[in-house]
């Protein structure tokens, strides 16, 4: 379509406040065409705001954004775009009395429906009965069915697997694998880690409204090093534990968590000067990588909710 050439999703400079409140302030980054990019953030971040800027939704106070190479704020030029977009929201509500096909039907009118029988055999869902009465589990996948059943160019998603079983998770991130082979292109936000490392080539966290790191989850991962867990007999002094080499220290339950890069020599000559009770170092995982970036106390934040795992809800 006319975006050809473009990149699918543009954030140039994007601020949004409601009111005095900070929705996302200055951001900017792009999506490339064919990746799949996740926005990561904590709760209260600003990742819905940035995606209801990209929908049209909500005027930004500043900036520009771009959507298949559409000005967000030109209505009819998004009114096109959104022919080739697929949006799952986080949640999903269906209005009125209708049952999963009358759904279906209804976006088929609007967008096309050419992929519908194949997807409902991967997703399938109880096609006659109302859809008020579906489990949530039911409803996500009608969406899901819903968005990629006119196999659009770009899929906007809003922590699509919120809801589904671990199957059915599992045949989601396989549609998106195979949209990627198909040169397709995929953005969504999550709070599950195992389906960042899975499936994203890109991600994008943001805090507090802003950008604060945009890099392939392989980069970040290697960046985040080697995690040593110490206990010691004896308290060091403060900072003994901070040589170079060490990225962060923290103690927890009387033990020194070190981030720290490849090196060992200068751990094990500073460690020789006390009494080692325990000592573990391992790999960092993309949790410990992704915490580093979460944590903190930063000025002005949000909310400091942790960050859900797969376990969470
Ligand atoms: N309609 C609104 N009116 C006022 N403030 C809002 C509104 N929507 C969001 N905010 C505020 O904007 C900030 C960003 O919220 P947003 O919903 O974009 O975060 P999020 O990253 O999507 O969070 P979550 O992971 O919890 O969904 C928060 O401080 C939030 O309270």
């Amino acid at each position: 379509m006319s975006s050809a050439g473009q990149h699918p999703i543009e954030f140039n400079s994007v601020t949004k406040y409601y009111g005095d409140v900070r929705g996302v302030e200055d951001l900017t980054f792009t999506v490339e065409r064919g990746e799949i990019f996740g926005f990561l953030g904590p709760n209260g971040a600003g990742k819905s705001t940035a995606i209801r800027v990209l929908l049209g939704l909500l005027n930004p106070t500043g900036g520009e954004a771009s959507l298949l190479g559409r000005d967000v704020t030109d209505r009819n030029g998004l009114r096109d775009a959104k022919r080739h977009l697929g949006y799952l929201p986080s949640d999903v509500t269906f209005y009125g009395r209708v049952t999963g096909t009358e759904v279906l039907d209804y976006f088929a009118r609007i967008r096309g429906d050419a992929h519908r029988e194949e997807l409902l055999e991967r997703f399938p869902v109880p096609l006659d009965r109302n859809v008020k009465a579906y489990s949530s589990g039911n409803r996500q996948k009608l969406a899901i069915v819903a968005a990629f059943m006119h196999d659009p160019e770009l899929a906007i998603m809003d922590e699509p697997t919120s809801g589904l079983d671990p199957l059915v998770q599992n045949e989601f991130y396989e549609l998106l694998e195979e949209r990627q082979e198909a040169g397709q292109t995929a953005f969504f936000s999550s709070h599950i880690l195992s389906e960042v490392r899975r499936v994203c080539d890109r991600v994008g966290i943001i805090r507090n409204g802003r950008l604060i790191e945009l890099d392939s989850v392989k980069n970040i991962l290697a960046d985040g090093g080697t995690i040593a867990t110490v206990r010691l007999a004896e308290e060091p002094p403060a900072a003994a534990l901070e040589f170079p080499g060490v990225a962060h220290v923290d103690r927890r339950d009387g033990e020194y968590r070190l981030v720290l890069s490849r090196e060992f020599d200068a751990l094990v000559h500073r460690l020789s000067e006390y009494t080692v009770l325990d000592l573990e170092v391992r790999e960092a995982d993309i949790e410990d990588v992704f915490m580093h970036f979460y944590g903190g106390t930063g000025e002005g934040d949000n909310d400091d909710t942790p960050l859900e795992n797969e376990t969470g809800t």
